[in-house]
C-alpha cells in the first residue's frame, strides 16, 4: 500500500507521514517546499519536490509508485494573507486541488482524505459546533477550503471515488518523540507566539480582545495535539480501505480553553514569565470556536492520547527548544 502525501515537509504533513510509516505504509511525499522543509520529511519517505497543481507528475507518481490513496496538506493556510491576495489562494488551495482530485481520478485512486478547517464555520451562532452546522467562512482561506470540499463530494457522487474532509480545529504540539514539529518563523498561531516570549524571542505577547462574552472575555478554541490529528489520518484511511462512506468530520476534544488559560498554561508548563498586554479584538475572531467530537469517535473510532493542554504545550516547547539548538549549531557550523 503506497499512499501520497502531499505538503508532508510542512508541520501536520510531517506528523501523519510518521503515523502512516508507523501503521506499515509506504509514502511518497509531493511538497513544492515553499513553506515545508525537507529537514522535516521522516526518514523512510519519499520525497519528489513538485507542484500538486502539476497533474502530470501527479499521474506520473500515481502510475510508477502504485499509489492507492491520497491524503492531501498541501496548501496555503495564513488567514489574513488569504484576504489580501484571494486569488492565489483560490488557485494554490483550490485550483490546484481540483488537479489533484483529477489525477487522482484519471489514475484510478479511490481513496483521498483532505485538509479542511474549522475556518469553514466562519462565526458560527452557536457553539459547540458539529458537523450538522452549516458552513459560513468568513475569509477566502475557509472558502478555498470549503470549495474543495464541494468538488470532493460531487466527485464522489459522480465516479467510483470516496473521501474523508477532517475540518482541523486548532492544532498545536508537536511528535513526543521530537522528530518533527512547527517550523514557520511567521507563525501567528497563540501558542507559537507564547512560547517565542518564553524564549525571549519576542518582548511581549498581545491578547487580542479581553470583552468577549466568554467566561473570563477572551477567545475559547479547542486545541488539538498534531499527533492526535496525525493518527486521525490513519483511521481516516483504514475507514475508506473498509468501504466506508464518505465523511467530513471535526477535529477537535470538545473542550475550549480561553487565551487567558493557554497564557498561564504556557508560563506553567515553561516555569517562565513574560509581558501580557491587551490589545484590541483581531478581526475575524469568533468568540467561541469548539467542536463536539462524537462523530469522529464514533466514525472512526478516534480516541486521542494527548488531550491535555499542559502536555500540548509541553511537547510544542520541547520540539522549539530543540529545533533552535539545532539552528544555532547549524549556524555556526
Ligand atoms: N495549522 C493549522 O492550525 C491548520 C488548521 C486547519 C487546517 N490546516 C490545513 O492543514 C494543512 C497543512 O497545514 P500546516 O499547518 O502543516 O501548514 P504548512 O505550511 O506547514 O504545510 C503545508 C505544506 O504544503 C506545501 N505546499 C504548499 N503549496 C504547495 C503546492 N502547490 N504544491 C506542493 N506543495 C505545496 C508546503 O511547502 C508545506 O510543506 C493545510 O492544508 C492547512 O490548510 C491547518
Ligand atoms: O498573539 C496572539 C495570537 C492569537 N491570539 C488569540 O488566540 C486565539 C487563537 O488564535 P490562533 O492561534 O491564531 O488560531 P485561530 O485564529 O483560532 O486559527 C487557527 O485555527 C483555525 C481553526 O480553528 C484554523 O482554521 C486556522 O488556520 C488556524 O490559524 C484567537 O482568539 C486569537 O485572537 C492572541 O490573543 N494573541
Amino acid at each position: 500500500m503506497t499512499v501520497l502525501v502531499t505538503g508532508g515537509a510542512g508541520y501536520i504533513g510531517s506528523h501523519a507521514v510518521l503515523a502512516l510509516i508507523e501503521a506499515g505504509r509506504q509514502v511518497v511525499v509531493l511538497d513544492d517546499l515553499s513553506t515545508g522543509s525537507r529537514d522535516l520529511v521522516p526518514r523512510g519517505a519519499t520525497l519528489v519536490e513538485g507542484d500538486v497543481g502539476d497533474e502530470a507528475l501527479v499521474g506520473k507518481l500515481i502510475r510508477e509508485q502504485g499509489i492507492d490513496a491520497i491524503l492531501h496538506f498541501a496548501g496555503s493556510i495564513v488567514v489574513p494573507d488569504s484576504v489580501a491576495d484571494p486569488l492565489f489562494y483560490y488557485l494554490n488551495n483550490t485550483v490546484k486541488s481540483r488537479s489533484l482530485i483529477a489525477a487522482a481520478v484519471a489514475g484510478g485512486v479511490k481513496h483521498f482524505i483532505f485538509s479542511s478547517t474549522a475556518a469553514v464555520y466562519g462565526e458560527p451562532e452557536a457553539s459547540p459546533v458539529d458537523e450538522t452546522t452549516r458552513p459560513g467562512p468568513i475569509s477566502p482561506y475557509g472558502s478555498s477550503k470549503l470549495m474543495t470540499e464541494m468538488m470532493l463530494s460531487d466527485t464522489a457522487f459522480a465516479h467510483d471515488f470516496r473521501f474523508v474532509a477532517l475540518r482541523y480545529f486548532n492544532v498545536a504540539g508537536a511528535d513526543p518523540l521530537g522528530r518533527t514539529g512547527q517550523t514557520s518563523p511567521r507563525a501567528t498561531h497563540l501558542i507559537k507566539v507564547a512560547l517565542q516570549a518564553v524564549r525571549g524571542e519576542r518582548t511581549h505577547l498581545e491578547i487580542y480582545g479581553t470583552d468577549y462574552p466568554t467566561p473570563d472575555g477572551t477567545c475559547l478554541r479547542d486545541y488539538i495535539h498534531v499527533s492526535d490529528l496525525a493518527d486521525a489520518h490513519v483511521l481516516a484511511l483504514a475507514h475508506l480501505e473498509r468501504g466506508g462512506e464518505s465523511q467530513v468530520l471535526n477535529c477537535g476534544y470538545g473542550q475550549g480553553y480561553s487565551v487567558l488559560d493557554v497564557v498561564a498554561a504556557v508560563k506553567r508548563v515553561a516555569g517562565v514569565d513574560f509581558r501580557v498586554d491587551h490589545a484590541p479584538r483581531r478581526a475575524g475572531d469568533p468568540a467561541n470556536l469548539i467542536t463536539r467530537s462524537e462523530k469522529i469517535r464514533a466514525v472512526l473510532g478516534w480516541e486521542p492520547r494527548h488531550a491535555d493542554l499542559d502536555v500540548i504545550v509541553g511537547h510544542a516547547l520541547a520540539w522549539e527548544d530543540s529545533f533552535n539548538a539545532r539552528e544555532k549549531t547549524r549556524a555556526v557550523g
